[in-house]
């Protein structure tokens, strides 16, 4: 593996974790060096003036789809890395549901080599875990972690492995390749052709429901397959209160289960359906309000592990036909942070030191990431965003970087702004600009 390129910076004036006076951070050659006040920029390193904004770790996303290869004209590994540079992001993890699907080291290795390329944000390729997403056949997940990319995390999601004993297998599998498997909880017997919450909206207005078992009958079936394979499994978008409790409860057991949570799941509700506007309509659905708040207060007292985004663009002739045929899925990488200052911060549920944690700590950890998601302290990398708490903006979906529009957000107030991200001392974002 080449060894990436370093920065060196001086970000003056800044908050580690919004706690105590303004303080200065030196970054060397990639990592900080210095934490104090007064620090004077050496020769040939730039100087940020971070305005007493809050310091934290740069944020891993553990879900995003960037749609190359074969969806150039949705989202590339480019786009896709300037939306998560300028909203945070130091490293995100792509989903395999590409074309071809990321089932093979050609892929997966191409998909790194290009994020290093850009190098706006270590993109990190997901392994799908059976051929072409199929759910038939296992994928070669051990050509994948040894190649270039040294892949992680396998997940078929868009799908669920749903056959129980091709999900045994696999997280025995990964478990010998000491790897994660991502599971899309969605039972599909119990979802053919819903596209909404399963309750009073969805029967309302006359869509078909997608039931809340669909969901926790495959999380507690997962939780239950990886304590048998002593394996680890991660939860992607966890939806609804009762998913919840089922983590709790396996968590409990010692059983080695994480999960994430999205920002429109955690701020969104399907009432929001009635417009009809298929922006709204994602996989999992938008549930209900009180899934909103137990999502939030699991997030908050740890039962779910992290904030991932599923970005997930779309093209806009795919998002404006009727609510059933439209594609599933919405923008996330530029509006994470706002939307859990918003639920979280905001309410008190999180100080910045649990946005730390749910941002970045614990999704660098679930990956075993040892580079993202470390402290603030001298010595460390210096993956670092900053983010000014009061700076409140406006979505327009045509002035995020993707290159889809699809954001449920449009037109919404943002409380607070990203305005600068570090990745290994290099500025790569700066005041709504990158810097390659
Ligand atoms: N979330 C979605 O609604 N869509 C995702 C797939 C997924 O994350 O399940 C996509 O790839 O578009
Ligand atoms: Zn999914």
């Amino acid at each position: 593996m080449t060894v990436p390129p370093t920065g060196s910076v001086l970000l003056g004036a800044v908050r580690p974790y919004g706690e105590g006076e303004p303080v200065d951070v030196l970054v060397v050659d990639g990592v900080i060096t210095e934490i104090g006040t007064g620090l004077t920029a050496p020769r040939g390193a730039e100087r940020i003036d971070g305005n007493g904004g809050v310091l934290l770790p740069g944020f891993v996303d553990l879900h995003t789809h960037l749609r190359e290869p074969g969806r150039e004209d949705t989202e590339t590994i480019r786009s896709g890395s300037t939306a998560a540079a300028l909203g945070g992001y130091t490293a995100v993890f792509a989903m395999a549901n590409t074309r071809p699907v990321a089932d093979n080291s050609t892929v997966t290795d191409n998909v790194w080599r290009s994020g290093r390329e850009v190098g706006l944000v270590d993109v990190y390729p997901v392994g799908a875990v059976t051929v072409g997403l199929g759910g038939k056949q296992l994928a070669e997940m051990g050509m994948m972690a040894g190649g270039a990319a040294g892949v992680r995390m396998f997940s078929d999601d868009g799908k669920c492995v749903d056959d129980p004993l091709l999900m045994r297998r696999a997280l025995e599998y990964a478990t010998g390749l000491g790897v994660l498997i991502a599971q899309h909880a969605e039972e599909p017997r119990l979802t053919v052709g819903a596209v909404a919450n399963e309750g009073p909206w969805a029967s309302r207005l006359g869509l078909a429901g997608w039931p809340r078992a669909a969901e926790e009958s495959i999380v507690i079936r997962d939780a239950l397959l990886a304590r048998d394979a002593g394996a680890r499994v991660h939860i992607c978008h966890a939806s609804t209160e009762g998913t919840v409790e089922l983590l709790r409860w396996a968590k409990e057991q010692g059983i080695a289960i994480t999960a994430e949570v999205t920002p429109h799941h955690l701020l969104l509700d399907d009432s929001l359906l009635q417009t009809y506007d298929p922006i709204n309509k994602v996989n999992p659905p938008l549930r209900e309000v009180r899934d909103n708040e137990a999502l939030r207060r699991a997030l908050a007292d740890g039962i779910i592990d992290c904030v991932a985004t599923d970005h997930a663009p779309h093209a806009a002739q795919e998002k404006c036909c009727e609510f059933a045929q439209a594609k599933p899925g919405m923008l996330g990488l530029q509006t994470a942070l706002p939307i859990v200052v918003e639920t979280l911060v905001k309410p008190g549920l999180l100080d910045w030191r649990g946005v730390a944690r749910v941002m970045s700590e614990r999704p660098a950890e679930i990956v075993e990431l040892t580079d993202q998601g470390r402290p603030i302290e001298v010595g460390e990398p210096a993956n670092l965003t900053v983010v000014d708490p009061d700076a409140s903006w406006v979505v327009r979906g045509a002035e995020l970087a993707s290159l889809s529009d699809n954001t449920p957000f449009e037109a919404m107030t943002m409380p607070a702004t990203v305005t600068t991200t570090v990745l290994r001392g290099i500025v790569t974002a700066h005041d709504g600009q990158v810097t390659r």
